[in-house]
């Protein structure tokens, strides 16, 4: 990945000036930056992959140190300890509290129907297995109010045994003394499920109490729970207050370092996918990405906005007419810093929303009315795909149109086609999580995608340049001078 080169770039702070003599001391995972005119200040995250001039980046450097979310002067460390830095002596006969992202789909019979972010937590846990850790596993899952057995971890044990080659025990609390004889009772390289965390108001109210009543059960905290970093609960962000270390698990890292690294030293040309509902869900992505892309191709129910904010006829498509304005500047911005911003040319039109809705494909100037467009259409599949031909990183997130109707599906599955004949082509391609995901998955070309991501909101809080409190308040890596 290009975010694993050295850094070569210093504009961290606003106020700071960047400079070409510098010298470097390095970390395990980390790079610092001395600069000249202020001593030692800024840090690159090596391994996870940001680079220093990145507003997300800069983002989650200034909030940690201002409160007014300003960056100040004479910071010194952002690199996240991760646990991989972590030596076996660290990790043998210790507690570890893991909070992973184990909120999986279940049917009405409890199987679960897709168990992505389950193997997704596999490689951490097996590593503190391997190295002789006592693992005590917790995760939240679905939004409970109180205890309800429908949204019990039990269903999940059978999956995570198979996975982990080893029989994992289940607590039916997450807190207290049965928990507690349970984790004294763990053998080395052995695996507790805590019950669901939400079962407890405490949790997403980051009640400190509750959260020193988690830390109480383990020596050492690893947060893997990207989908739920976006979220100051106990169990993502309270834990970190009582427990030393607190590290990132190998989930969390791989996805900083695409949805982060990736797009922030992007292999060029780059190309940003937008589509999904509704404009207003994703300003916040399209103005960050404008200001890193050089190809923007917007699909989806956003670009009835855009066409009305034209001047163009949209009969009864999906239009927020108090965004015209936005769509308008938007475009302009897009002009402005020379992104090529391409609007589908054609669309596929019907007369009603349904899957079986009569159909006909028009040009994206001619939309009769009474009739409103699902989906992009043939000609602007082409042109996209032609564009996508040239570039070496892409990102996607929202669905080209409405592809939980098969007639309406086809923009969104051929531009997943797309996406994975690229990757065979070693293009970089990103699904940022959500909607497109389920598309991808869909059609069968998950495997082939360089990165997926398994968080929903967090990737779109990431990708918008939000600060991610799971993330926030995890250690910094302890710089070594070589
Ligand atoms: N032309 C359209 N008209 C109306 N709805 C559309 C259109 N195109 C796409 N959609 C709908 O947009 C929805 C996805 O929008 P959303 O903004 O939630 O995207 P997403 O980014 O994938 O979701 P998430 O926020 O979960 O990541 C889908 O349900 C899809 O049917
Ligand atoms: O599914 C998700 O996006 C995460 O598990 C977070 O869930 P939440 O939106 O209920 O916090």
């Amino acid at each position: 990945m290009a975010s694993a080169s050295a850094p070569t770039t210093l504009s961290l702070l606003p106020s700071s000036s960047s400079s070409s003599s510098s010298s470097s001391t390095r970390t395990r995972s980390s790079v610092l930056v001395h600069l000249p005119s202020s001593g030692l200040r800024s840090v690159g995250i090596r391994r996870l992959g940001f680079s220093a001039a990145d507003p997300v980046f800069a983002s989650h450097v200034a909030s940690k140190h201002h409160s007014s979310g300003k960056a100040v002067r004479g910071v010194v460390s952002m690199a996240k300890k991760s646990v991989g830095d972590l030596s076996a002596a660290d990790l043998k006969g210790k507690k570890v509290f893991v909070r992973a992202d184990l909120n999986v789909p279940l049917d009405d019979s409890q199987n679960i129907t897709d168990d992505t972010r389950i193997r997704a937590a596999i490689p951490t846990i097996k590593h503190l297995i391997d190295n002789g850790a006592k693992v005590i596993l917790s995760s939240h899952l679905g939004r409970p109010k109180g205890v309800t057995p429908k949204f019990s971890l039990a269903p999940l044990v059978p999956r995570l045994s198979e996975l982990l080659g080893i029989q994992v025990l289940k607590a039916d609390d997450c807190i207290g003394p049965e928990v507690e004889k349970l984790v004294a009772s763990l053998p080395e390289g052995g695996v507790l499920l805590l019950e669901n965390v939400r079962f407890y108001k405490e949790e997403e109210k980051n009640e400190p109490e509750f959260a020193k009543k988690l830390a109480s059960l383990a020596d050492l905290f690893v947060n893997d729970a990207f989908g739920t970093a976006h979220r100051a609960h106990a169990s993502t962000e309270g834990v970190t207050k009582f427990l030393k270390p607190s590290v990132a698990g190998f989930l969390l890292q791989k996805e900083l370092d695409y949805l982060v690294g990736a797009v922030s030293t992007p292999k060029r040309p780059f190309a940003a996918i937008v589509g999904g509902s509704k404009v207003s869900s994703k300003i916040g992505v399209i103005e960050s990405l404008l200001e890193k892309c050089d190809i923007l191709l917007l699909g989806g129910g956003m670009i009835f906005t855009f066409y009305k904010a034209q001047g163009l006829s949209v009969g009864s498509s999906l239009v927020e007419e108090d965004k015209l304005g936005l769509a308008t500047s938007l475009l302009e911005k897009a002009k402005a810093k020379g992104v090529s911003l391409l609007l589908p040319t054609d669309v596929v039109i019907a007369d009603k929303f349904s899957p079986d809705a009569n159909s006909k494909i028009v040009p994206a100037s001619a939309i009769p009315d009474g009739w409103m467009g699902l989906d992009i259409g043939p000609d602007s599949i082409k042109t996209f795909s032609d564009a996508l031909e040239t570039t070496q990183t892409v990102i996607w997130n929202g669905p080209m149109g409405v592809f939980e109707f098969d007639k309406f599906a086809v923009g969104t599955e051929a531009i997943a086609k797309k996406l994975a004949e690229l990757s065979n082509k070693k293009v970089t391609t990103i699904i940022g999580g959500g909607d497109s995901v389920a598309a991808v998955e869909k059609v069968g070309v998950a495997e082939a995608m360089s990165h997926i991501s398994t968080g929903g909101g967090a990737s779109l809080e990431l990708l918008e340049g939000k600060v991610l409190p799971g993330v926030l308040a995890l250690d910094e890596a302890v710089p070594i001078t070589v």
